[in-house]
Formats: structure tokens, C-alpha cells, sequence
């Protein structure tokens, strides 16, 4: 493999070019080379060497050479509105490089709503040998075991390149027992005690969690599995034909076509990220786009691809008028900062974490039963249902409103059979011990547009966050669970007794109001974006087919996390190395077939 940021060397044309070289990117690449040319492109430089990009426990805020913000218009507050930055990675390994790393997997019943909304051949079943396929999974050891880790093998993989591993050492099992035996709880969710969250079932579980870091000696040791040390640096990963080029960025890609036929995609115009001459690379079978669901509308809108009116306003001449480019853009909202005080005298029982600190080492995951009430389905349900198209309509987050309605259906089936509504996880500390609850499967849609024809400019992303009245009332259940998991043994034992009210967190018998006031007031981005080029029908507002083909190309894909249509990744990497190898498959397919 050759990774370089001097462009002075290259080749100029390759058979396939990736751009981007973050989670899916190089996934991607990595498949697509083992008998293939290919170029990747990436804005970011390569941070091989940098430690703190390595350490699996430098997480989350942790400053990074990769971690960037990208200001945004603000969105809603508890009085008027908040400004919410949205972090992603800029680096070889994209958000993987950066991210928490907590190893989240899909439910039957989400792949389920995916392909109910148009998408044939992405049911569980068929997604699942894909997740498989990119994972080297390390068991329980007895230590760990002991201490109440499991798994169910069949679900997993063993010969993948991302290490996916439970904390070792495992840290602080006596929170993780106390939080997992209060989740269990009546009076916070009653979950069930699960396993292995990955096995595809749902039906409210709590477990103790597994995180994508290389714990295990025969990959790469106490590193982050980012994707560049899952599928790029690793000495096995190594391919001739594949060409790596950092601190560059892809400006747009060039396209032919004929007026009314398909168009096809011929290659990339890229710079220097730092500014400087524009060059052209070749593509001779197809340019795959794996930018990230911030960015990749943004290149498909610099490339003429998109809603044609707006192109034109911009001085853009529309190669292909597809609206649906950077429309449903969606991300799952936190409640985080949820700092319960640690009771001196739970020091003994191993709780404290020094700053071996992993995120969300307990996951649990009610249902709409179970968070709602015995009726909590239907009344989610039909909340769902009626809930009004208007405004997210008014403001370009869907194309129209069967789009919406078609969404809140198939979400509403999902949680009809046993799809989770909230996350609530716990993370440990020193001198605390955090509880933090996201969304899940959110109906609010935003935008991300360009404003400019300036290619190295971040787009305007407009996330539309808590837009959709259903959005709050789950946010507001979310407060609910914290406050309640906080004041329930065995968990509420290890903490101060005045620990909810130093947090902030509403107490248990706090009026709605105040829940609504305080989740407007605290929420952030959950920053597992979504959605901008969705993979749905066309007259939904989809902008890839099934297949990840641009609709109206013959040979431009997406992968990454811009063609989710729906939040069905709790977390997103683990799928997106599933929808990373999906894609490389697909493409190699059609390769052999001669088809591109
Ligand atoms: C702080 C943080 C914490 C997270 N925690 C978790 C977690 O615990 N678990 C989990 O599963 N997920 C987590 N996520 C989410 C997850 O990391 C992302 O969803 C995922 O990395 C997105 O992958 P992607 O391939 O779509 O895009 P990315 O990984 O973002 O890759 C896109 C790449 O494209 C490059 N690029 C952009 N524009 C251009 C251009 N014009 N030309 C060339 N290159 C370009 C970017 O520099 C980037 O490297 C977290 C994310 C963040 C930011």
C-alpha cells in the first residue's frame, strides 16, 4: 500500500476511486484491491504515529489532531435557541479515529423497517454475514466471564480485520453489575438481562458492553480498531494496487452523459486540503463516495448532483436533478454531562476507573412497552402516525410528505415488534459515575446544503433537531430513566445521597415542564449522522438504489453513513463496516460480471 500526500508520483488513473478515507472508505478500498487499482482520497492527514489517536482510552473530547467541529446553525432550546457544534474526523480513519468506540449492532427489527422502506436485501438475515465478515470478536476471557460478560458465538465473527473485545481489564464490574441489576428494575425499565446485545433480538436488554478496540494480541494490541488499523496498517492488510492520498480534497467528481440517459462518472478533480492546484484523476470503472454523511452531499451538490433549482441559485448547472441529496439528514440526540457524584466509601468495591475510562460499559434498551407502559406501542405508534409532515416538509428535511409518512410507518412496525426506543448507558470515573441516554430511531430530518461554490467550505448542515413532537416526548422519558436509574439500588448505592440534584437531572417527580425545559436546555448531537443521501425509492426522496448506485449513474456509488434512511444503527460503526463490506461485494460482483 502506498500512502503518501505528494501527488507528484501518482498515477493519474486507477480503476476505482474512493473519496474519503474515514470508517467506510478504507474498508471499502481494502476489499476492492486485493485485484483491483484503486485511489483513495482523503482530506485529512495520515496520523499513524500520533499516540493520541491510537490510545483507545483517549476518547470523546479528548483534544485530537483528528477531531474537528463544524459550526451550525442553531436549533432548538429551552429558551429560543442553542448552538450545537457537530464534532466529526478528519484523518485516515474518518469518525473511527475519534469515536467512543462502543460496539453497537443493529436489530432484526430495524434491518426489518429498512427494507420494508424500499430496500430489498438488507433484512437482518442478509446483513448480518456482513458484520461478521469484518469482525475478529475476542471472547469473554474467565476473568471477565467471571465478572458477567458472555456472548452467543454464532452471531459473531473470528477472522475479521476490526478487533471487537469487552474493556480489559474489565473496569469496574461492580458498577457494571449495580447498574445492570437496577435496569432490571421495575421502577426504572425492567430489562431483561441479555448476553450479547449483538445477537439481532432486542426486546428490552440490559448487558455489559463490547467496544471496537484491538484488545487482542493477534491483531493489533491495545489499539483503537479504527478503520485504518482494522484495514489499512496492519502488515496483512497490505496491497499493491491500493494508493492512498491524504491531505487532499476531492472538489467534485467529474461526469458524461447524455442528456436524459444515465450518466457516468469518469473520475475526481482534487486539491491540496491547505489550497493549491486542482488535478483530475481517472476512474475506469466507478467512483465510490465515502465522505460521511456530512460531506458526501455536499461533493455530489459541487458535482451538479442534486435538487437542480437549488444548483442553479448557487450558479451550479444540475448534471442530475435529484432532490433527495442532503435531504433526511438525521441524528439520534444525548443526554450527556449527567455527573452522579461517587460516594466515598464505594471507592472499595472497584468502581473508581482512574482514566481507563471507556464510555458506556452497561448498555440497556427498553422498548416503547417498556418505557411507555403496556400500551406504550401503540401510543408511540399512533404518535408516529399522526405525527405532521408540515414542517419538516417546509423546510427540506424530506422531499414530501409520503416520504415521512412512509418513515414513521415502518419505525412504528419496528417498535411493534421489539426494536429499542432508548439507549441508557453507564460510564465510570473517578470521582463519578455517568449515566447518559440517547435517542434511537428519531422522525426529525434536517438538511445539509452547500452555500457556496467554494468546494474546500463545510456545508450548512441544519440538523432540525427535536422538530417532531414525538422526538421530545422520548427525549423527556430519557431524563425520566436517568433520574430514576439514579435513585434505584443496587446502582443508586454506589453514589452520594444528594447525587441526582448535583447532577441537574431533574428529580423523579419533577412536572413535565421542567423534564421538557431541562432536555431542551442540555441536549447535544448524538453525532451519529445519517441520512443526507438516503437509500430509498426515488419518488421517496432516496438518492442511492439498494445497490448504492446513484440513481440517474451507471457507475457512482455511496457507502457510508449518508445512505441510512433510518437510525437504525444505536451506534453506527459496527453496521458501517457491514454496509462497507456489503458495498465492496456488490462492487466486485458487478466487476467480475463485467457489468462497469
Ligand atoms: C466523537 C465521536 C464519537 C463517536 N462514538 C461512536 C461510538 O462510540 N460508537 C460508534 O459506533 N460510533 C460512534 N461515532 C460515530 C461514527 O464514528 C461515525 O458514524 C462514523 O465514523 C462515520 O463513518 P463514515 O465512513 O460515514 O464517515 P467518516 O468516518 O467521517 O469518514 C469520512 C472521511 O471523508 C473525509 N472527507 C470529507 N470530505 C472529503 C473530501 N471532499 N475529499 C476527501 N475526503 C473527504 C473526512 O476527512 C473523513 O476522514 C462517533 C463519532 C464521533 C465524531
Amino acid at each position: 500500500t502506498s500512502i503518501t500526500n505528494d501527488t507528484t508520483r501518482l498515477e493519474t488513473s486507477y480503476e476505482f476511486i474512493v473519496i474519503g478515507g474515514g470508517t467506510t472508505g478504507l474498508a471499502i478500498a481494502n476489499r476492492l484491491a486485493v485485484n483491483h487499482t484503486v485511489l483513495v482520497v482523503e482530506r485529512g492527514p495520515d496520523l499513524m504515529d500520533n499516540e493520541v489517536v491510537n490510545d483507545p482510552f483517549t476518547t470523546f473530547g479528548t483534544p485530537s489532531p483528528c477531531h474537528f467541529q463544524m459550526s451550525a446553525p442553531p436549533q432548538v432550546g429551552a429558551n429560543g435557541t442553542r448552538s450545537l457544534p457537530l464534532t466529526h474526523g478528519s484523518c485516515l480513519g474518518g469518525g473511527s479515529a475519534i469515536n467512543a468506540m462502543m460496539g453497537s449492532r443493529p436489530t432484526f427489527a430495524g434491518m426489518s423497517a429498512l427494507e420494508a422502506l424500499g430496500n430489498p436485501g438488507w433484512g437482518w438475515n442478509d446483513f448480518l454475514p456482513y458484520m461478521q465478515k469484518s469482525e475478529t470478536f475476542s471472547p469473554p476471557d474467565a476473568a471477565q466471564r467471571a465478572d458477567g460478560a458472555d456472548y452467543v458465538r454464532v452471531v459473531h465473527g473470528f477472522a475479521g480485520p476490526v478487533g471487537v473485545s469487552y474493556a480489559t481489564p474489565f473496569v469496574a464490574p461492580d458498577l457494571q453489575n449495580a447498574a445492570i441489576e437496577t435496569c432490571t428494575s421495575p421502577s426504572v425499565y425492567g430489562l431483561s438481562v441479555s448476553p450479547d446485545l449483538g445477537t439481532g433480538f432486542s426486546g428490552g436488554h440490559v448487558a455489559h458492553y463490547y467496544h471496537h478496540i484491538h484488545f487482542n494480541d493477534t491483531l493489533q494490541a491495545d489499539r483503537r480498531s479504527s478503520s485504518a488499523w482494522s484495514y489499512l496498517y496492519p502488515k496483512a492488510q497490505g496491497r499493491t494496487g491500493l494508493t492512498v492520498l491524504t491531505d487532499h480534497i476531492v472538489n467534485e467528481v467529474s461526469t458524461k452523459g447524455a442528456a436524459g440517459g444515465n450518466i457516468t462518472a469518469t473520475g475526481v478533480l482534487v486539491q491540496p486540503t491547505a489550497g493549491g492546484k486542482v488535478m483530475s484523476f481517472t476512474a475506469t470503472r466507478e467512483v465510490v463516495v465515502s465522505a460521511g454523511a456530512l460531506y458526501s452531499p455536499a461533493i455530489l451538490q459541487h458535482s451538479g448532483i442534486g435538487n437542480a433549482s437549488f444548483l442553479q441559485s448557487l450558479g451550479i448547472k444540475p448534471v442530475l436533478n435529484l432532490p433527495g441529496v442532503g435531504a433526511n439528514f438525521q441524528d439520534q440526540i444525548l443526554l450527556t454531562n449527567v455527573s452522579l457524584p461517587l460516594n466515598p466509601s464505594a471507592n472499595n468495591t472497584n468502581v473508581t476507573a482512574g482514566d481507563k475510562v471507556l464510555l458506556g460499559i452497561v448498555v440497556g434498551h427498553p422498548t416503547a412497552t417498556l418505557a411507555f407502559g403496556s400500551n406504550g406501542t401503540n401510543i408511540i405508534g399512533e404518535a408516529l402516525s399522526n405525527s405532521s409532515a408540515d414542517f419538516t416538509l417546509s423546510v427540506g428535511g424530506v422531499v414530501n410528505a409520503e416520504s415521512f409518512k412512509a418513515q414513521a410507518s415502518v419505525m412504528a412496525d419496528a417498535y411493534r415488534i421489539d426494536h429499542p426506543i432508548i439507549e441508557l448507558f453507564f460510564t465510570p470515573g473517578s470521582t463519578v459515575l455517568d449515566a447518559w441516554s440517547q435517542s434511537i430511531l428519531p422522525l426529525s430530518r434536517g438538511t445539509v446544503r452547500i452555500n457556496t461554490t467554494d468546494p474546500s467550505a463545510d456545508p450548512v448542515v441544519d440538523t432540525r433537531f427535536l422538530t417532531v413532537d414525538i422526538d421530545v416526548q422520548i427525549a423527556m422519558r430519557m431524563a425520566r430513566g436517568i433520574a430514576q436509574a439514579a435513585t434505584t439500588p443496587p446502582f443508586s448505592d454506589l453514589l452520594t445521597s444528594d447525587a441526582l440534584a448535583q447532577s441537574g437531572v431533574p428529580p423523579v417527580d419533577a412536572t413535565d415542564d421542567e423534564v421538557r425545559s431541562w432536555v431542551l436546555a442540555t441536549y447535544t448531537p448524538g453525532i451519529h449522522f445519517i441520512g443526507s443521501n438516503s437509500m430509498m425509492p426515488e419518488a421517496l426522496g432516496g438518492v442511492v438504489s439498494p445497490e448504492l448506485i446513484v440513481y440517474g449513474t451507471t457507475n457512482l456509488r455511496v457507502a457510508d453513513a449518508s445512505v441510512m434512511p433510518l437510525s437504525v444503527f444505536p451506534h453506527t460503526t459496527l453496521g458501517l463496516y457491514g454496509i462497507a463490506e456489503k458495498a465492496a461485494d456488490m462492487i466486485l460482483k458487478a466487476a467480475a460480471a463485467n457489468k462497469l
